[in-house]
């Protein structure tokens, strides 16, 4: 019996199927592809060239994009510094749960901070690659395929990745 948060009185319910069994099912290991970096850098142009480059090769990868959870599981969230941070633990824990799965879990999300991104890494030892998309913030302002960066810099924005929201570049990235 154990309490987790605010759960109590919680025990743990092994499943009668294995992560090896599965593994062996699918012919594949589960891991987590964490692509982190700033708004218009290619994160989900990635994530997607990644997703369809695996299923060619018969692997079964999973997409996370940031944008497409916030519109469920993550809706509640914005953009403040909490925020940003429960959507990565969110993400963080589903994408664990796919992984465990045995599937190719592939996030693209900026993930601005590395202490969040840090504790996802913690929750998957040994199955989380980090790639970190290092373009440079002009380049992807100047890309701006969605208009965002041209309304942050009118200040009809406010707190902007890499405008008047910091970007913690990771220190430990795969790539
Ligand atoms: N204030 C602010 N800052 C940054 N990004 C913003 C903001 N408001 C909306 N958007 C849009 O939301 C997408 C990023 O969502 P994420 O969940 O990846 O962000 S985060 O990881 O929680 O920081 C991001 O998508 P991408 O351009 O694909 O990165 C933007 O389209
Ligand atoms: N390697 C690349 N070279 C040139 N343009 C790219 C590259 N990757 C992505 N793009 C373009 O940059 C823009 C942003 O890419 P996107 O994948 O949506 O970024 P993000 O998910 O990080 O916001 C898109 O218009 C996309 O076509």
């Amino acid at each position: 019996m154990s309490t987790m948060g605010n759960s109590t009185n919680i025990f743990w319910q092994e499943s009668p199927v294995g992560k090896l069994e599965r593994q062996k099912l699918l012919n594949q290991k589960g891991c987590v592809v964490w692509i982190t970096g700033l708004s218009g850098s290619g994160k989900s142009t990635l994530a997607c060239s990644l997703s369809r480059e695996l299923h060619t090769r018969g692997k079964l990868s999973y997409i996370l994009d940031g944008d497409n959870v916030r519109h469920g599981l993550n809706k509640d969230l914005g953009f403040k510094a909490e925020d940003r941070t429960e959507n990565i633990r969110r993400v963080g824990e589903v994408a664990k749960l796919f992984a465990d799965a045995g599937l190719i879990c592939i996030a693209s999300l900026i993930s601005p901070y590395r202490k969040d991104r840090d504790a996802c890494r913690a929750m998957l030892p040994d199955a989380f690659i980090e790639v970190f998309m290092n373009m440079p913030l002009a380049l992807c302002e100047e890309r701006d395929p969605k208009g965002l960066y041209k309304l942050a810099r009118a200040g009809k924005i406010k707190g902007f990745t890499g405008i008047d929201d910091p970007y913690e570049p990771p220190l430990n990235c795969e790539n």
